[in-house]
């Protein structure tokens, strides 16, 4: 009988990676289309397309053509679209109280994509940081951003948004409290199918800058969002975040930004074992983008890979800029 040393000698780990053949049948993790959700930037007016400088190949969109955009994601299997919104200067004030009215920008979307593409998911956001003049997530008197009053309008924005159409609500803004005010109210307004997926864990990152120009806030933040986001230090907060939320009744957590914090998303895993899903955010997205640009990384095979680490950091899948590309790729291979 062959001794333990002989058998770890004769360990040939390059075996299975000999054949393609042979890589396909041990392959632990895969990205499919189903791991999927896009999040796209609106505009007001009709037939607009306006590429966003920061976010190469990324446009704000009209409800028009965001319309032909839900189609066509649908058409490629995308699971779920979550809309964001660039909202008039005029429109914003200290509470993003336009969030509040009905005929806003992210609402009219919601009710437009979902009569013509009933099929897809969709996914809105009830902070107030696109509505606000401050650009916070909140808000903000006299240098704080005041946390229950904030979660009051996050509550009545979310029940708004159920009823234009949304299949989930999820809140960016890290307020606390607000996922249980959220789950109460929606169940107390009829909607307790609405799912929650909670930004359980946002860090305070700097990877989000090229959103703030997609969505016009980069000009008007004042500070930074150190007191309610994450610092990105910190291990052990995010599993009291995700804890907290889970015990409020969020059905599935989120990790942003993503690729830095892959430990955060395994950690969560391996935790609570609940949907666990990442945002690749815009500053992850441009990075690739602009490496890929000037001709330091091939642009599709990054764009591959980091998707799928973050299927073998345990998420099951990933907001990301890249789904209709991802999608395009996934069909053709
Ligand atoms: N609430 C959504 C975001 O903040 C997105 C950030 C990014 O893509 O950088
Ligand atoms: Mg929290």
């Amino acid at each position: 009988m062959r001794n333990i040393d002989d058998i770890v000698q004769g360990r040939r780990l390059r075996r299975m990676r000999k054949a393609q053949w042979s890589r396909n049948l041990v392959r632990e993790n895969q990205l499919t289309v189903n791991d999927l959700i896009w999040p796209i930037f609106l505009v007001e007016g009709e037939n607009q397309t306006q590429p966003i400088d920061a976010m190469p190949g990324v446009s704000r969109l009209s409800v028009d053509m965001a319309v032909e955009a839900a189609k066509k994601a649908h058409d490629l299997g995308i699971t779920l679209i979550a809309p964001f919104a660039h909202v008039h200067f005029e429109k914003k004030d200290v509470t993003g109280s336009h969030i509040l009215d009905e005929d806003n920008i992210i609402l009219r979307a919601v009710a437009a994509i979902k009569n013509a593409v009933p099929e897809i998911g969709l996914m809105t956001d009830s902070a107030l940081d696109p509505f606000t003049d401050h650009g916070h997530d909140g808000v903000l008197r006299d240098g704080i951003i005041v946390n229950d009053e904030t979660v009051d309008i996050l509550v009545r924005a979310s029940v708004l948004q159920a009823q234009a159409g949304a299949d989930i609500i999820s809140p960016s803004d890290m307020m606390d409290g607000r996922i249980g005010a959220i789950r109460d109210a929606l169940d107390a307004s009829g909607q307790c199918d609405i799912a929650i997926m909670s930004y359980a864990t946002k860090f305070a990152s700097a990877y989000y800058g090229p959103y703030r120009e997609a969505i016009g806030t980069s000009g008007l933040l004042k500070g930074d969002k150190k007191t309610y986001y994450i610092d990105p230090a910190n291990s052990d907060e995010a599993i009291r975040e995700a804890e907290q939320d889970i015990a409020e009744g969020a059905d599935m957590i989120m990790v942003k930004p993503g690729m830095p914090y892959l430990d955060i998303c395994r950690r969560l895993k391996d935790t609570f074992q609940m949907p666990t899903f990442a945002y690749q955010v815009s500053g992850e997205y441009s990075m690739i983008e602009a490496a890929a640009a000037n001709g330091w990384v091939d642009g599709e095979r990054v764009m591959m890979e980091s998707l799928l680490a973050f299927k073998r950091a345990g998420c099951d899948g990933i907001l990301t800029y890249f789904a209709p590309r991802v999608a395009e790729n996934l069909a053709k291979n």
